[in-house]
């Protein structure tokens, strides 16, 4: 496979200064890092400001681009190089993974170890990205934010849930702003932030639509809102923090199961204001119910049916809270319209500084606004006379409410800035959330090009796989062939077993031949002897003949001295002696001739001797051959170990030939003597006849 990766032969994601990826322009210097082995370009994805920075082995997300989303420098000391950015792309660590293979298989179970791996952490840096992306998102939407853990519903889905349509609550958050501009709802400035609580209770009034939802949106400081089982079969109790301009929904039944509230603060906590408004749907004939607060001034207005009271239509209650902090949540639930009466106990006039006269203005144009909330029948006339009465009765107290609703017209316009800054980091937000998109399609062009390279993998393991196939084919062939090669050695082992077996018959004729030298040699040796003995009788004939010669010698000197007529008949013995030493002398050649013939017996035993030599030699040659071809073959060392034998006994055979030659010599030598003395004798003889 051609290294994809390298410059020559793939381009570059960045060319020039621009990634062809993205397709935007980039900072050479700190958006691009290079991989010090294939020298390829990449776009290092928002790592601006980073000059010096280990990145592992991968380009993963979470070593290298999160910790520059978040600004941070990557911190394991080992990962530190000063000066440059080091970086080895995927490509080129799986070369360095594949170099440390043994084999090619070994190398596809690495290649795909390596696809697998890389497979997983794209796969973890998609969703990692994927929950950054929907992260911010939710940061955006921050401002405003749904929080459902309060749903005590389980079944409530996310789709039938009103409150979770952002635009409504948009549009709800709208309406809340006008409603805080507008009604100037009065908050005790000598409120005590850290002591303020709710006491536990459920919104349970039966005024509430059974299947409604309540909605609180809170204002101000995070506060603990809890949530607790009424019935002590079930005991659950769960806290959940509520953010400045976010929502939390309850289902109206769930108010049979559980209460909630609002627990002071921790102690020593030191908190800011908080304000709720909590919005209810109630049934239609409470819809137009009235719930009047105020001190012992209200004490006249009574609702109900009946006489001294505001009437059956006009379904209402009247509470007593002389301060705000009289006033009880709880029981101001389930009313559209709620007057909350300032009384003059506390809050007196000269408090405020507006005219008299443009006060009286106000009034009367409020009045004119005035919706018709209360229709004068003839029953409560009387009552709302008092009431509209009181209100001419409280300018003061009104130009203190205008004093109020300028304060917090300001506190308005700083939450409207705030909502402005807010904007402009949502923007930033936003656009962050943009280039996460970009890096995420990056990604997704990376993770292309990674499948694209584990295809290629994948094909060049299939060759593998094809190649040791064949291997295994050839393998296959091989053993086959190696059978027929063991075939070949079996053959010529059985070959040299039978060579084995002809060198035993040869060797056991080897043996009967000695044998039948050994008898020759004891025959030639009887022989021997026997000449031997023959040869001692003759001595011994011979010296009685000579003595039986020198006693006839000289009988005869005598008897020729004594009568020459004896001569002839000594001549005719002397005729018949001269026989006598020709047969003898004949005897003596003929003795000669056997020696001789012993000679050339002797001869032809050593050129036997000479040829079983070279036989011997010829037989050692090839038992040393043997041995070569069939080492440790146990019949060729068991006639290894005869034939050694046999040379002893063949060494031992030598040495007694010898010792024959020898004694075959030493007779030779006494015979000849014995010639020579017989020569000697008959010329005496002859000398002495010539003499006589
Ligand atoms: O302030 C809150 O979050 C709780 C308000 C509440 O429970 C209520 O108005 O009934
Ligand atoms: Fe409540």
């Amino acid at each position: 496979m051609t290294r994809r990766h390298s410059p020559q032969s793939a381009p570059n994601i960045i060319k020039g200064n621009h990634c062809q990826a993205c397709d935007k322009d980039v900072c050479f210097e700190k958006e691009v890092i290079q991989c010090r082995l294939c020298k390829d370009y990449l776009h290092a994805i928002n790592c601006e400001g980073f000059t010096e920075h280990w990145v592992s082995s991968k380009t993963s997300f979470s070593s290298h681009i999160l910790p520059a989303l978040n600004n941070k420098r990557n911190s394991g000391t080992g990962r530190k190089r000063p000066g440059a950015v080091w970086y080895n792309c995927d490509c080129c660590e799986t070369d360095i993974e594949k170099s440390d293979a043994v084999n090619e298989i070994d190398k596809v179970v690495i290649l795909e170890q390596k696809i697998d791996s890389v497979q997983t952490n794209l796969r973890d840096e998609i969703s990692e990205l994927k929950n950054l992306i929907i992260n911010l998102n939710n940061k955006s939407a921050d401002d405003f934010s749904v929080n459902t853990n309060a749903q005590l519903e389980p079944s409530l889905t996310k789709n039938d849930n009103v409150w979770m349509d952002s635009q409504r609550t948009e549009r709800l958050k709208h309406l809340i702003a006008v409603q805080k501009t507008d009604s100037g709802v009065k908050v005790d400035d000598g409120l005590d932030t850290n002591n303020t609580h709710l006491a536990m209770h459920s919104d349970d009034e039966s005024s509430i639509l059974a299947d409604s939802k309540i909605m609180t949106l809170s204002i101000g400081a995070t506060r603990g809102v809890v949530f607790e089982s009424k019935h002590s079969s079930n005991k659950l109790r769960e806290e959940l923090q509520v953010s400045n301009n976010s929502v939390y929904i309850m289902s109206r039944r769930s108010q049979n199961w559980f209460r909630h509230g609002v627990p002071p603060p921790p102690q020593g906590d030191v908190t800011d204001e908080r304000f709720s408004i909590t919005f209810r749907c109630l049934k239609k004939q409470f819809s137009r119910s009235i719930l009047l607060i105020g001190d012992s001034n209200t004490k006249e207005v009574n609702f109900g049916s009946g006489s001294g009271k505001v009437g059956q239509s006009f379904p209402g209650k009247r509470i007593r809270a002389a301060k705000v902090k009289d006033i009880d949540p709880q029981e101001c639930t389930g009313y559209s319209n709620i007057f909350i009466m300032c009384g003059t106990n506390d809050l007196r006039s000269g408090m405020s500084n507006m005219k008299p006269e443009v006060l009286r203005k106000m009034v009367t144009e409020s009045r004119s606004l005035s919706p018709p909330l209360i229709s004068r029948d003839k029953s409560s006339v009387s009552e709302m006379d008092i009431l509209y009465n009181r209100i001419d009765q409280q300018v003061e107290l009104i130009s203190v409410l205008k004093q109020r609703l300028d304060e917090m017209t300001k506190r308005w316009e700083r939450s409207e800035a705030e909502l402005e800054q807010q904007e402009l980091e949502r923007s930033k937000v936003q656009q962050s959330h943009n280039q996460i998109a970009i890096k995420y399609s990056n990604l997704e062009v990376r993770w292309r090009q990674l499948t694209e390279n584990h295809k290629e993998m994948i094909t060049l393991k299939d060759d593998y796989k094809e190649k040791c196939r064949s291997i295994t084919d050839r393998l296959k062939k091989l053993e086959v062939g190696e059978s027929a090669a063991l075939a070949v050695e079996q053959r010529k082992y059985n070959d040299l077993q039978k060579t084995v077996a002809e060198l035993q018959t040869s060797q056991k004729k080897h043996l009967s031949h000695q044998n039948s030298m050994q008898e020759k040699i004891k025959s030639l040796e009887s022989q021997v002897e026997n000449l031997l003995e023959k040869e001692k009788k003759l001595l011994e004939e011979l010296q009685q003949d000579q003595l039986n010669h020198k006693v006839s010698v000289s009988q005869f000197e005598l008897k020729l001295e004594d009568n020459d007529s004896l001569l002839a008949q000594s001549k005719n013995q002397n005729e018949k002696l001269k026989d006598q030493i020709s047969d003898l002398t004949q005897q003596i050649i003929n003795r000669g001739k056997i020696v001789q013939d012993k000679d050339e017996q002797v001869k032809r035993l050593q050129s036997e001797k000479k040829k079983s030599d070279e036989t011997n030699k010829k037989l050692a040659k090839e038992l040393a051959d043997l041995t070569e071809s069939v080492n440790g073959n146990r019949i060729v060392k068991d006639l290894r170990e005869k034939l050694v034998d046999e040379k002893e006994r063949y060494r031992r055979l030598e040495i007694e030939l010898e010792r024959f030659k020898t004694a075959a010599k030493e007779q030779l030598m006494k015979e000849q003597s014995v010639n020579k003395q017989l020569r000697h004798v008959s010329l005496d003889r002859e000398r002495n006849m010539n003499s006589l």
